[in-house]
């Protein structure tokens, strides 16, 4: 079942190591069906280079596993939180080694320019560490809980990417295809971010003129950006 979104998956998780996104097995993607309420996710564990379509794993959002050979991507409870809470369409996880770097400090990437603005309206926050409990029981339904806490004053169709604290990124949108495009995005803007930090460390972030209206160009109502 659900074989056209298997493909599609398929070759988002795919992305990942074209883009210089995941080393190893060091990520993965995911995408939602809203007909069925199931989602596809890349099987954990299972090397880029091996893996197929027909290896995607397809799971309701209790966590049930419907269709696949393999044992579902362990990140799998946060995609799923991820889902209910944001409905979105698809969601990413990777541990890209420039945004990693942010989450690793425990630092949320500020908004110092238009690239930035472009796609995040506004800072990248860094959720929370997890408590010592969280972490022991139920470690990544919690992680994906804490990021859905970390959004309780923010918008998720505004900044779509979060940075867990010493732990790597989740992107998502309105499908697979547009979690990994932002995934990408988030990368760029972390190196960029942090080199502007490197060449001027007492750097201020961009104006939020530059933030409303860059990102609002793009993705307002009245957005005016390409052929709209
Ligand atoms: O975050 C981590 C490891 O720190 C995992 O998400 C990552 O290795 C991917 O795991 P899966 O192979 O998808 O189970």
């Amino acid at each position: 079942m659900l074989e056209a979104l298997k493909q599609q998956v398929f070759e988002q998780n795919m992305e990942l190591p074209k883009r210089g996104l995941v080393t190893y097995t060091w990520g993965n993607v995911s995408g939602f069906d809203n007909e069925t309420g199931y989602f596809v996710i890349k099987p954990s564990g299972i090397d880029y280079d091996v893996l197929k379509p027909e290896d995607m794993v397809v799971m309701d959002l209790e966590g049930n596993k419907i269709e696949g050979k393999y044992k579902p991507s362990s990140d799998t409870p946060t995609h799923i939180e991820l889902y209910k809470a944001f409905k979105v369409g698809g969601v990413v996880h990777t541990h890209s080694p420039w945004a990693t770097s942010w989450a690793q400090a425990g630092r949320s990437i500020p908004c110092y320019g238009t690239t930035h603005a472009d796609y995040f309206y506004g800072p990248v926050p860094c959720a929370r560490s997890l408590t010592a409990e969280e972490i022991s029981e139920a470690y990544e339904k919690n992680t994906g809980l804490v990021i859905v806490e970390t959004f309780k004053d923010l918008n998720p169709d505004y900044v779509q990417a979060v940075l867990c604290t010493n732990h790597g990124t989740f992107t998502w949108g309105k499908d697979a295809d547009e979690a990994v495009h932002n995934a990408v995005v988030l990368e760029e803007v972390a190196k960029m971010a942090c080199r502007t930090e490197m060449i001027r460390p007492d750097v201020k972030p961009a104006p939020d003129v530059i933030k409303e209206k860059h990102f609002m160009r793009k993705h307002g109502a009245n957005a005016y950006y390409g052929q709209i």
